[in-house]
C-alpha cells in the first residue's frame, strides 16, 4: 500500500505525480476556497514582507519577489549568501504547520513564505537541497492566490513536468525529489494577480 493512502479521506484526496525518481503528491483542494481567501488576506497584511538582496557570482541582485522566514528560534536558513533569522510563529502559521504535519506525517519547524506580486515575480529553477534540510527532505508547499505554472525539471533526463498549482492546494515533495529534480516558477507577461506560497520545512540544527 502506498503511504499516501494513510492520509486519504473524502476531502483530502492526494494525486501522485507521474515523475520518475521523485515522490510528489498533489492535493488540489486542500483548503476550502473561503478559508484560502481569508488566509491570503491575512498573510498579505500580517507578515513583515521583505525584498532581499542576494549575491550571485559577486553581483548584487534584488530577489524578484517578497519573502519572510518564520520558525523555531534555532532555525537559521542560509542560501545564496543570505542568512535568514526566523521570525516567531504567528497563530495562522502555527495552525497551518500542524495541519501540514498531520497530512505529511512529518514534523516541520519552519516556513518560508514567498509573495509573487505580479507576473514579473518569479523563482528560478533550484532544488531545496541545502545541508540544513537533510538528505531527503519532506517539504509541504501551500499555494494561495493566482495560478502560476510550477515547473519540475529532471537534473539529468530530458524530463519536464508543469503543473498549475490551485488556490488552496498543497504539494508534498519527499524522498528523492530534491536530489533528482529542480523546480521553479517562471515570469509571465500575462496579467496575473498576486500569489503567496508557503513551504513548511524541517531544519536540522547546524554545528
Ligand atoms: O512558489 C512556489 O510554488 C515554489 C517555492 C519554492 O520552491 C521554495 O520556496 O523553495
Ligand atoms: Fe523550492
Amino acid at each position: 500500500m502506498k503511504q499516501q493512502g494513510l492520509f486519504e479521506n473524502s476531502t483530502h484526496k492526494g494525486e501522485s505525480l507521474p515523475l520518475p525518481d521523485a515522490d510528489v503528491t498533489y492535493y488540489a483542494n486542500w483548503l476550502a476556497g473561503s478559508e484560502a481567501d481569508l488566509l491570503l488576506r491575512t498573510l498579505r497584511s500580517q507578515i513583515k514582507w521583505q525584498q532581499e538582496t542576494i549575491s550571485l557570482y559577486g553581483k548584487q541582485h534584488l530577489v524578484p519577489r517578497l519573502q519572510a522566514w518564520h520558525g523555531d528560534p534555532d532555525c537559521i536558513y542560509q542560501y545564496s549568501g543570505l542568512t535568514m533569522q526566523p521570525q516567531p510563529w504567528i497563530a495562522p502559521l502555527l495552525q497551518l504547520k500542524e495541519r501540514c504535519e498531520a497530512i505529511a506525517g512529518n514534523a516541520f519547524n519552519s516556513v518560508l513564505l514567498n509573495w509573487y506580486r505580479h507576473g514579473q515575480d518569479s523563482m528560478g529553477l533550484h532544488a531545496d537541497d541545502e545541508p540544513e534540510l537533510g538528505r531527503e527532505p519532506v517539504i509541504a508547499s501551500l499555494t494561495l492566490g493566482a495560478e502560476r505554472p510550477f515547473i519540475f525539471k529532471h537534473r539529468t533526463l530530458p524530463k519536464r513536468h508543469t503543473l498549475t498549482l490551485h488556490h488552496g492546494s498543497l504539494l508534498l515533495m519527499a524522498g528523492r525529489t530534491q536530489l533528482n529534480y529542480l523546480h521553479g516558477i517562471s515570469k509571465t507577461v500575462k496579467a496575473v494577480g498576486d500569489r503567496i506560497n508557503l513551504t513548511f520545512r524541517y531544519i536540522y540544527p547546524q554545528e
